[in-house]
Parts: C-alpha cells; sequence; structure tokens
C-alpha cells in the first residue's frame, strides 16, 4: 500500500506522505535495513537527521529501493552546532553527500537554541537553499510561537512544516493554532510518546472497540487532527501496524475528545527554550 495519495500539500504546493519513518538513533547498518523494508512494504517518507548519525544508511536504502527517486521523500535536519549561515550551508554539503542523494525533500533546523541567536541567519541558508533547488521544501523543528514569529519577522520564506514533540500527553493546541494562522504544517515528533502511552486504559479501550491497536489508535487521532506523523520502529510488524493507521477510518469526534482528554502538558524530549544551551537543564530525551 504506497502512501503516497495519503499526503498533505505543504505552503509551496510540494505534497508530503503524512505517515513516515522515523529513525532515531538506530544505527547506520541498522537503519539501512528498517528503510529497506519500510519501503518494501509501502512507507514513502522517512525522517532522519545528521544527529542520529545514520544518513548513510538512510540514503543507501533510498538509493537500492529500486523504487524512483521522486516517490521517496527524505528529510533530514541541520544540527545545532551548525547554526549560522555558512556553517549551515557546508552542514547540508555533507549531509547530502552522506544521503548520497542529489537533493532533499525537507530540511530543518532541528531546534532553535535561542541563547545562541543563530536561527534566523542559519534560516536564510535554508532559504538560499531552497531558492537554488537543492530542497524542495524548508521547515524548522522545536519552534515556539516566538521563535516563528522572530522568523517571520525577519524571513522571506513561511517554513512549511514545524516537527514538534506531540503525543496524547502533550498536545501542543497553542502551538497548532499558531501553525494553522501561518499555513504551517505541525509534525508530531514521538507521537507515540515513545511507547509511553501505548497501555493507557482509554487508548487500550478504543483498540478494543475499533478491533486495532493502541498504536493504530493514536497515529489515526494524529492524522485526523491534520498532523504529519513519524513513528519511530525497527521492527516490521510494528511498522505494518503503524502503516495501517492510514487505512483505519476517521475516529468518530466522541473519541478524538476521549484521547484530547488526556493531554497533561507533559513532555518527554527536552524544552526548546533550553535544549542546546549550554546553561539549560536538558531531561533525558
Ligand atoms: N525533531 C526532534 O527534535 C525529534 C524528532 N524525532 C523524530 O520522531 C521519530 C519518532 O519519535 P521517537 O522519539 O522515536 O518515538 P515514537 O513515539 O515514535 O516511539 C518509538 C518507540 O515506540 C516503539 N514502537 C513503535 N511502534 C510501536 C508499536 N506499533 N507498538 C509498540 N511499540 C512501538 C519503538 O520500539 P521499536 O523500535 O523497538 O519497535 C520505540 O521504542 C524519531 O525517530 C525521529 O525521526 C524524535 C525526537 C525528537
Ligand atoms: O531525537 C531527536 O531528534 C532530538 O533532537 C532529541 O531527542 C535530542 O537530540 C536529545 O537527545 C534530547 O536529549
Amino acid at each position: 500500500m504506497a502512501q503516497q495519495d495519503d499526503a498533505v500539500t505543504l505552503n509551496n504546493g510540494v505534497r508530503m506522505p503524512r505517515l513516515g519513518l522515523g529513525v532515531a538513533r538506530v544505527p547506520d547498518a541498522e537503519a539501512a535495513a528498517a528503510v529497506a523494508a519500510a519501503l518494501e512494504m509501502g512507507y514513502r517518507s522517512v525522517d532522519t537527521a545528521k544527529d542520529y548519525g545514520n544518513e548513510r544508511g538512510v540514503g543507501a536504502a533510498v538509493r537500492e529501493s529500486g523504487i524512483p527517486r521522486e516517490q521517496v521523500f527524505v528529510t533530514t535536519k541541520v544540527w545545532n552546532a551548525d547554526h549560522g549561515y555558512a556553517p549551515a550551508l557546508r552542514a547540508f554539503d555533507a549531509g547530502l553527500e552522506r544521503l548520497g542523494l542529489d537533493y532533499v525533500d525537507l530540511y530543518l533546523i532541528h531546534w532553535p537554541v535561542p541563547s545562541r541567536g543563530l536561527f534566523q541567519e542559519t534560516w536564510r541558508a535554508l532559504e538560499r537553499l531552497h531558492a537554488d533547488g537543492r530542497v524542495r521544501a524548508i521547515g524548522v523543528s522545536n519552534f515556539e510561537p516566538r521563535h516563528l514569529a522572530l522568523l517571520m519577522k525577519e524571513g522571506s520564506v513561511v517554513p512549511a512544516v514545524n516537527q514538534i514533540e506531540m503525543h496524547p500527553r502533550l498536545q501542543q493546541q497553542r502551538l497548532r493554532d499558531v501553525h494553522r494562522r501561518y499555513g504551517i504544517v505541525t509534525e508530531a515528533w514521538s507521537p507515540l510518546a515513545k511507547g509511553g502511552a501505548l497501555e493507557h486504559p482509554t487508548l487500550v479501550s478504543l483498540a478494543e472497540r475499533h478491533g486495532t491497536t493502541p498504536a493504530a489508535i493514536i497515529l489515526r487521532w494524529h492524522l485526523d487532527l491534520g498532523n504529519v506523523v513519524i513513528p519511530k520502529t525497527v521492527t516490521p510488524a510494528r511498522m505494518r501496524e503503524n502503516l495501517g493507521a492510514a487505512s483505519l477510518a476517521p475516529l468518530p469526534p466522541a473519541d478524538i475528545d476521549a484521547i484530547g482528554a488526556l493531554d497533561a502538558g507533559e513532555r518527554i524530549g527536552p524544552h526548546p527554550d533550553t535544549f542546546g544551551d549550554p546553561a539549560g537543564t536538558e531531561p533525558p530525551g
């Protein structure tokens, strides 16, 4: 089942699959095998980053899949140490080389690192890469409303995507409202709360009622809210289960509300205001 049809149109007209595979911190060789298996079963989008150390494996799996390059959507990200105009351009070249591809579909600023004050300059580099046709779309990750407002003030391209922590325990309503106002797609990282929400009684009972699994219910909920999701797994059976969420019927409003009631404003990952700041607190991700 190819996912190309289940795509969102970004604010520059580029189509992005709504369900992709995340590969955070999967070692290179394992990432290559996982991406190969995912592409084989119908995934058409992969989310990697310089920080994950597996762009080589991801790129190899994409190149060797036999699937035309234009049918696979590859996202990677500028790491915190590479903020700044020239460093970000150099980091992009190096990432593209590791991937072994001619272009990237979506390039994101991984974290704003406000204490460095360089994300606007970094954004100018991404705008340049976009203008030069080396990336099909550009976006950000972990940007709070004030960071987005600063980009909007000084930049000329509105980010296509903001990839943020979002799951039933952290539903990010205010940030999603800002995205809607600007025409930015919400992409949920840790969409399954790293597996932490799967045993919640509400989700278990919804899964039983719909004849599916808690993971599929959570992913269906994200899709129903309009999010792009990138659940991570290296287990083929789970990949298939997660991909199956795209084929489920939309959840009825009462079920969306039941999951909405689980919001506790609880982060698993670091806070965007302080992550990357030497003086900041960084809870384990
Ligand atoms: N921009 C950013 O700052 C960040 C981006 N990300 C991106 O988001 C992706 C996903 O986030 P991640 O933090 O990995 O968390 P997820 O919410 O995707 O959860 C991944 C965990 O859940 C398990 N899992 C996956 N599917 C199932 C299933 N169907 N049933 C039971 N368990 C399951 C996986 O185990 P197993 O692999 O063993 O199957 C893994 O332990 C990352 O890979 C990365 O691409 C993540 C964090 C930060
Ligand atoms: O996985 C990512 O994409 C992240 O940015 C974070 O998990 C971060 O790198 C981290 O390790 C937090 O402790």
